[in-house]
């Protein structure tokens, strides 16, 4: 790795967020080009101390200025731990490094700065969705929810071709961009309440998905939405989806929907809001987007086969700044107390900590007594939202008992019954 003294990086100026968003569509693989309205579209949420910009002094001038090598960016954001609770989170996105300056450390001289500054602030944890596996574990973040998708074959799941609509009194009835935009935000809040691995989203998001506010020059498909209502009126589900529109030779239906979104509060407007999707007229395969590897979906068809999972893999990682905090504001079903001892390679969290959990409540102290379970700050982060095994990571030798049955303990504590799932990517 060449360490170049003239790369600078630092807050972007708003004069810089042209250039800013050309590096990041270069990185992404996107045409590098940038209009008046994306710039003003990104506008707001770039506007921040925390949008970093790697400079290159040596390069060619830009326009008169050192050329933007590599992109950056971190905002506030709630992270919702096991119970409901929800952690102020760090949230990271928008990472690149162009292509001619790779592997010379900016990557980790930006992650290091906002980490930092992150611990500093108090934030309790940071998160990512990673864009590949291997970069991010050097960093201290684990992955902490996994995410599937389904493709379902219409014909083949057996569903009855004369439903007209949920049982029990519930309704469906499809909405607009502004009824969204009205219903959207409190229907999520009472999801992310009691779902761990969510995480908050703002006024900005509901915009974006509506199409009311443009941060790309892609073409904007405005999609379909319809909500859920129980028997007596209340909003608990909401679905964004889109079609396509294709034929076969035959002169057959072969369309597919896409779920953008589907947040439900119940399980009976889950229930529905699958039904209704796979029970629209000429679609013959759905594709459910990102969801929790222990969705209802395929099980709630009468031929659970009809489901096939097209990927399966990590999803939101997280990097535990302060252990403490974390674990006692999370809740476990069991009852115990096990000495963990958490290395940090990066100093910013670890030591060793008596983690004392009942159904009650969870206190988690500094401690001299000998540990239990040894293990990294990213291991701990697979392991805070209850998705990952203690025992599963003692087998593959990333934990390690210091005392016979730590693992199975530990487990005992922390997993949950419905596995971790983030909703979002950001
Ligand atoms: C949250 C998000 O935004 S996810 C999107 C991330 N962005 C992308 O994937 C876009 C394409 N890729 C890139 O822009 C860059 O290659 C990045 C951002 C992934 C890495 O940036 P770099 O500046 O090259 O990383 P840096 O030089 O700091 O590397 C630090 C270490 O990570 C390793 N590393 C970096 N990227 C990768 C990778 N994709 N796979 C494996 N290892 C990697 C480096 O080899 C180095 O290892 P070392 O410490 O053992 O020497």
């Amino acid at each position: 790795m060449t360490l170049r003294p003239d790369l600078d990086v630092r807050p972007v100026t708003e004069a810089e967020h042209p250039a800013w968003i050309r590096t990041l569509h270069t990185g992404f693989l996107r045409p590098p080009k940038v209009s008046a309205a994306e710039v003003a579209g990104r506008g707001a949420a770039l506007a921040s101390s925390r949008t970093l910009g790697a400079f290159d002094a040596g390069a060619p001038r830009v326009g008169g200025a050192a050329p933007v090598v590599a992109t950056f960016r971190s905002f506030d954001q709630e992270l919702t731990a096991v119970g409901g609770t929800p952690v102020p989170a760090n949230a990271i996105t928008n990472v690149s490094v162009a292509a001619t300056h790779r592997r010379r450390g900016l990557l980790t001289r930006m992650m290091t700065q906002d980490l930092a500054a992150a611990k500093e602030r108090g934030d309790v944890v940071a998160t990512l969705i990673a864009a590949e596996y291997p970069i991010y574990g050097r960093y201290g973040f684990g992955p902490a929810a996994w995410a599937a998708q389904w493709t379902v074959d219409v014909p083949r799941a057996g569903l009855d071709p004369r439903w007209s609509g949920p049982e029990g009194g519930g309704r469906i009835d499809l909405a607009d961009g502004a009824e969204v935009r009205r219903t959207g935000p409190g229907l999520h809040e009472r999801l992310r309440r009691v779902q761990p691995g969510a995480v908050s989203r703002g006024e900005r998001w509901w915009r974006i998905a509506t199409g009311e506010l443009r941060v790309s020059d892609e073409p904007w498909t405005e999609p379909f939405h319809a909500v859920y209502r129980s028997a007596d009126g209340t909003v608990e589900g909401l679905v964004t989806y889109d079609c396509d529109d294709t034929w076969g030779d035959a002169k057959q239906p072969q369309n597919t929907l896409r779920v953008r979104d589907l947040v439900a509060v119940t399980p009976a407007a889950e229930r529905a809001l699958w039904h209704y999707l796979c029970s629209v007229d000429w679609i013959t395969s759905v594709r459910s987007g990102w969801r929790a590897p222990d969705d209802l979906l395929p099980l709630l068809l009468p031929d659970p086969r009809a489901a096939g999972i097209v990927t399966q893999a990590d999803f939101l990682w997280v990097r535990i700044l302060d252990v403490r905090r974390a674990l006692e504001t999370r809740t476990c079903e069991g009852r115990g107390a096990l000495v963990l001892d958490v290395a940090d390679p990066a100093g910013l969290a670890g030591g060793r900590l008596l983690l004392d959990a009942s159904p009650e409540g969870v206190s988690c102290t500094p401690t001299t007594r000998s540990a239990d379970l040894a293990l990294e700050v990213g291991e701990l982060a697979a392991l805070w939202l209850g998705d990952e095994s203690a025992v599963r990571l003692a087998a593959l030798g990333r934990v390690r008992e210091e005392r016979a049955g730590a693992a199975r303990k530990a487990d005992a504590l922390l997993r949950t019954s419905r596995r971790a799932w983030c909703p979002d990517i950001f």
